[in-house]
């Protein structure tokens, strides 16, 4: 028997970042969009706990037990008692490192495969305080389309989608280190009343009414100057992608990929030549959103 489950990766439409908090984390209004691009993690019996990984960037990826999608397995297997005795193969889409949580969907993924390989049977409410503890992103992941993220980005309202965006993303020679961004992020902001983060009602208007243009003008990530500085390089590319004829382009969550909002398709495979043609990133891959979150693909019994 085995269980395959579906994840895709996300863009933050919207991440508004208030000051660092007592505990490290730093309060937001995120603003989740689940793209189609996706991993997929697949759950079959084993002896021990193992994890496999295929892909490009699988080389960047652990796969002992620091693995989210292990650290996934483990939690839900200590909840029930039970021993985390799987084989996790994560089939890797998701560029590693790049700010559009990569590791965030293996460990979801991980959480639906095993639930369903297991008969558990988990409740959704459980299933996302586990997805909390293992990371800020995680929630999102498990439950896709769009949401807006509050406290450290765990908490999620659903959020309407009126339409289909499409998108390009630029993915960068090389990762970034979400700690070290919020850490820049603490530094560049020092001496300075950081304001609490709010989402903004046009850019949530935009996003209900399917509107690109509009969620165009209202697209803003905080974390952006903190990953321009780290990622010096980064700014070249955005200018690439906009001369190239994207609506707009920002750092995806803590970068380094851009993404960059186009009209449609058409325009997304020419932004996606161009953005390569340029020579200021690695690849370009195009997506469209929203998509759904952790979803069982496939189901191998015997
Ligand atoms: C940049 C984003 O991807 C935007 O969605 C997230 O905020 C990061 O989410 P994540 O990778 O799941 O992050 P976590 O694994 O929860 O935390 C990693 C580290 O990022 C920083 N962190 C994360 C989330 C948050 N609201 N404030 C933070 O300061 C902290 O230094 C934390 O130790
Ligand atoms: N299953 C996993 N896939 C990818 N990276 C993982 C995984 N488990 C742990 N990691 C570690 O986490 C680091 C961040 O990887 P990830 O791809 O999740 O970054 P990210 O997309 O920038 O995350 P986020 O957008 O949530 O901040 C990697 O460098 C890797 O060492």
């Amino acid at each position: 028997m085995s269980v395959t489950v579906r994840v895709p990766a996300k863009v933050n439409v919207q991440l508004a970042v208030g000051g660092a908090r007592p505990d490290g984390f730093h309060d937001l209004a995120n603003v989740f969009l689940a793209v189609g691009l996706y991993d997929e993690v697949t759950a079959t019996p084993a002896d021990e706990l193992r994890i496999t990984c295929a892909g490009p960037g699988a080389d960047q990826v652990p796969l002992d037990r620091t693995n989210l999608a292990a650290r996934a397995a483990l939690a839900l297997a200590g909840r029930h008692g039970l021993d985390a005795a799987v084989h996790l193969h994560i089939a890797k889409d998701i560029p590693v490192a790049g700010g559009m949580a990569g590791g965030s969907a293996d460990a979801a993924g991980a959480l639906v495969a095993c639930d369903a390989l297991w008969g558990l049977h988990t409740s959704r409410n459980e299933l996302l305080d586990i997805c909390a503890e293992l990371g800020s992103d995680v929630p999102f992941s498990l439950v896709g389309g769009a949401a807006l993220g509050t406290g450290r980005g765990e908490q999620l309202r659903p959020l309407d989608v009126g339409g289909t965006f499409h998108w390009v993303f630029a993915v960068a020679d090389g990762g970034l280190s979400t700690p070290a961004v919020y850490r820049e992020f603490d530094r560049l902001t020092e001496g300075t009343e950081v304001p609490e983060p709010l989402a903004s009602q046009e850019l949530l208007d935009a996003l209900a009414k399917g509107d690109a243009t509009a969620l165009a003008a209202a697209l803003s990530n905080d974390l952006q100057p903190a990953a321009l500085s780290l990622f010096p390089s980064l700014a070249g590319t955005l200018a690439a992608g906009r001369n190239a004829g994207a609506l707009a382009g920002l750092v995806s969550g803590s970068g380094p990929t851009t993404a960059f909002l186009v009209r449609d398709a058409e325009s997304a495979a020419e932004v996606a030549e161009s953005l390569v043609a340029s020579g200021t990133c690695r690849t370009a891959r195009t997506a469209t959103s929203p998509a759904p979150g952790a979803t069982v693909v496939g189901r191998v019994t015997g």
